[in-house]
């Protein structure tokens, strides 16, 4: 136990980084609206979001289903524009340039046609790198996530846990400051979720980038974060924010500690209340 736990209604954009302590935030999220047309009117998703996350800062959004996340993380990414407020990626609006931000989705969007080496080459090479540099850097990459006897496979023949590390591996390899991870590990079975989470951990932790995840787990998101953030249902605000005070590195025993039970029972009851007491159990 390193940090003190810090709850409740936080609204306001914040700069906080492992541990708390402030640092130059590299995506900066204050006061950000949006609604759709329905009907004859118009549904409000996002009612005023403020969030932060720092330099090298892995942060969690937990929500209700439908509560917003994916979207908010589309504007994010510049998918989409917010009705009002602002969004900076390392400073820069999102969505004022292409790629401010490295996005990885809940199925690896690999390219079928295209070898494992040569999807993470082709990343780099979008990205700006030289041929040989993609080359060297996607080869080194494979080998240092244990993936260097699939580099000349196709997507297709690997497992889907397998799959989502090559596409976590283009996304850590982008030079982006900034990594989306929206649902990662949700399309996995149980055990395959828990052993991406395990590598995942540890990969982060050697390279730590600043990354905002949505989940709908609280184990994973209580494993693997610095800053846990909970959104209400919609119109979406930050209701809550949570700094995990565990230290690291972090291997799953965690799990069994009374402390992280204890979390666990926190985030799931703040969560019970804004689905308004139907969400079902934790998944992994
Ligand atoms: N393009 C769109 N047009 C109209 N409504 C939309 C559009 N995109 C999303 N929505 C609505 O916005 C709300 C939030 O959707 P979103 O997918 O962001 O939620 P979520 O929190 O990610 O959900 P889940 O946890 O189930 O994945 C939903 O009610 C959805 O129907």
């Amino acid at each position: 136990m390193e940090t003190p736990l810090e709850s409740g209604r936080s609204g306001g954009a914040r700069a906080s980084s492992a541990g708390g302590k402030p640092s130059t935030p590299v995506l900066e999220v204050d006061q950000v609206s949006l609604s759709y047309p329905h009907g004859s009117g118009r549904t409000v998703v996002l009612g005023g979001v403020s969030l932060s996350v720092g330099a090298g800062e892995f942060v969690s959004l937990l929500g209700p289903s439908g509560s917003g996340k994916t979207t908010l993380l589309g504007l994010v990414g510049g998918l989409e524009r917010p009705d009002s407020g602002r969004i900076l990626v390392a400073g820069e609006p999102a969505g004022s340039r292409p790629g401010l931000a490295a996005y990885m989705p809940q199925q690896a969007a690999l390219l079928p046609w295209r070898t494992v080496q040569g999807n993470v080459e082709l990343a780099l090479r979008i990205a700006g790198r030289g041929r040989d540099e993609a080359r060297r850097l996607a080869r080194e990459g494979l080998e240092r996530l244990g993936l260097a006897r699939h580099a000349r496979s196709y997507p297709q023949v690997l497992s889907g846990g397998m799959q989502q590390r090559v596409s976590f591996l283009r996304a850590l390899l982008s030079p982006q400051p900034l990594i989306l991870l929206d649902e990662p590990f949700g399309a996995l079975d149980a055990l395959t979720r828990q052993e991406m989470q395990e590598w995942l951990l540890s990969l982060w932790e050697q390279d730590r980038r600043s990354v905002l995840l949505v989940t709908h787990s609280i184990e994973e998101a209580l494993l693997l974060s610095d800053r846990i953030l909970v959104l209400s249902s919609a119109p979406a605000a930050i209701v809550r924010e949570l700094i995990v005070p565990f230290g690291r590195p972090r291997r799953r025993q965690l799990w069994s500690e009374p402390a992280f039970g204890e979390l666990k029972e926190e985030l799931y009851r703040a969560l019970r209340r804004e689905q308004g007491g139907g969400i079902g159990g934790d998944s992994a």
